[in-house]
């Protein structure tokens, strides 16, 4: 069968890749990333199939390539645990389609990639393709683990939440932890707790949500206690009503204008009016921003632009940040469903100890090797 290889340049160096899928996890195909690649055919008498691909941004890396061969059930940790110099082992992940490269970072407190490198390796063209790169890095002040990550444009958030659930399953794996597990997790937004369900899916206590004003932050005056809450902030002439929450991140919630009170998210141009917000004067630290409309008082629909990353299918901490604006705006209770372009996620803002709980899914979507 004759296959196509890609040769490798700029940053990058020569080097084949192999990856993994998670259902049939070592049926692999090499592959090359580069900024400028250069085709060419090698031969492969391998009868296997290349790869079934549910994934876009897999069959884009799987079109660039291969040769196939493939070594049945290596564990994920011995894949991992390979330490050549100037490669870099990896998982990728999704929550609800929200995409992460998980990186094995245990040994170390600095993370392995540098935000210039996290660009490239997100680039969904030149790259392998995600949201962000996320580092499994030693606990601290006794937590079992730190969780660092960059956005898919190099910047450091405090926290991801649909990152922590992918990162609690990429730590069951390299534990080789079966069942239901619980871990603490430091992060920029303090101490997280993410459960591994029986099912699979992962509840994760985010914490508190914090509302004072200059904590989100934004330069919006407080109009109810410290917090903004339904206040209006003119984006390019337009009127829009708006409630900040963090998450530990930054979030600008809205459920519609002055004009039109109900959004209807499926008419919104996203990616015009979403970088409008994220550099907004009033948010100093930048935003994310979720649009929202709501379907009944448990029910809510949300799409997303994210600070640093831009329109994504899904975000964890948003989803979150919503049901607290919903509940502060009288518009929804305290457990909801909020549907995301990438999947459903259950929140729940519990009354007697302020935490906001998160459950959803996290999966496997690839294993991989890159140079850097
Ligand atoms: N997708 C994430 C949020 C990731 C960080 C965000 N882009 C930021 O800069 O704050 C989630 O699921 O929470």
């Amino acid at each position: 069968m004759a296959a196509v290889a890609a040769a490798i340049s700029n940053s990058f160096t020569t080097l084949p890749h192999r990856y993994f899928t998670s259902t049939n996890r070592f049926r692999s195909l090499s592959l090359s990333i580069s900024t400028s690649i250069s085709l060419s055919t090698i031969q492969s008498n391998s009868p296997r199939p290349i790869i079934s691909l549910k994934n876009p941004n897999f069959r884009l890396l799987a079109s660039a390539a291969m040769n196939v061969e493939a070594p049945d059930k290596i564990p994920a940790s011995s894949f991992l645990d390979r330490r050549e110099s100037g490669i870099l082992h990896f998982v990728k992940y999704q929550g609800l389609g929200n995409d992460f490269i998980l990186v094995d970072n245990r040994d170390s407190t600095e993370p392995r990639v540098t935000p210039e490198q996290a660009v490239k390796l997100c680039d969904r063209n030149f790259g392998i393709g995600a949201d962000g790169v996320i580092f499994a890095m030693p606990g601290t002040n006794g937590t079992d683990y730190s969780m660092r990550i960059f956005n898919s444009d190099g910047s450091e958030p405090e926290m991801c939440g649909n990152g922590v659930r992918c990162f609690a399953r990429f730590i069951a794996e390299l534990e080789n932890l079966q069942g239901k597990q619980s871990f603490t997790i430091h992060t920029g937004a303090g101490l997280i707790v993410p459960e591994i369900q029986e099912d699979g899916k992962v509840k994760v206590d985010m914490g508190e949500p914090i509302l004072k004003a200059s904590d989100v932050p934004t330069r919006l005056p407080a109009n109810k206690d410290d917090a903004v809450v339904k206040s209006e902030l003119n984006v390019d002439g337009e009127t829009w009503n708006v409630t900040c929450v963090s998450m530990g991140n930054p979030h600008c919630v809205t459920f519609g204008t002055k004009e039109n009170k109900d959004l209807l998210v499926d008419n919104l141009n996203l990616a015009e009016i979403g970088p409008k917000f994220e550099h907004h004067a009033v948010f100093p630290a930048r935003t994310n921003t979720e649009f929202v409309q709501v379907y009944s008082h448990s029910h809510l629909k949300m799409c997303v632009w994210e600070r640093g990353a831009g329109a994504t299918l899904a975000c964890g901490t948003g989803a979150c940040a919503t049901v607290v604006a919903a509940v502060l705006e009288g518009r929804a209770g305290r457990n909801c469903r909020v549907d995301l372009p990438g999947g459903p996620l259950e929140i729940e803002w519990r009354e007697e100890n302020n935490h906001v709980y998160m459950t959803g899914p996290a999966e496997v979507v690839f294993y991989g090797s890159v140079s850097l």
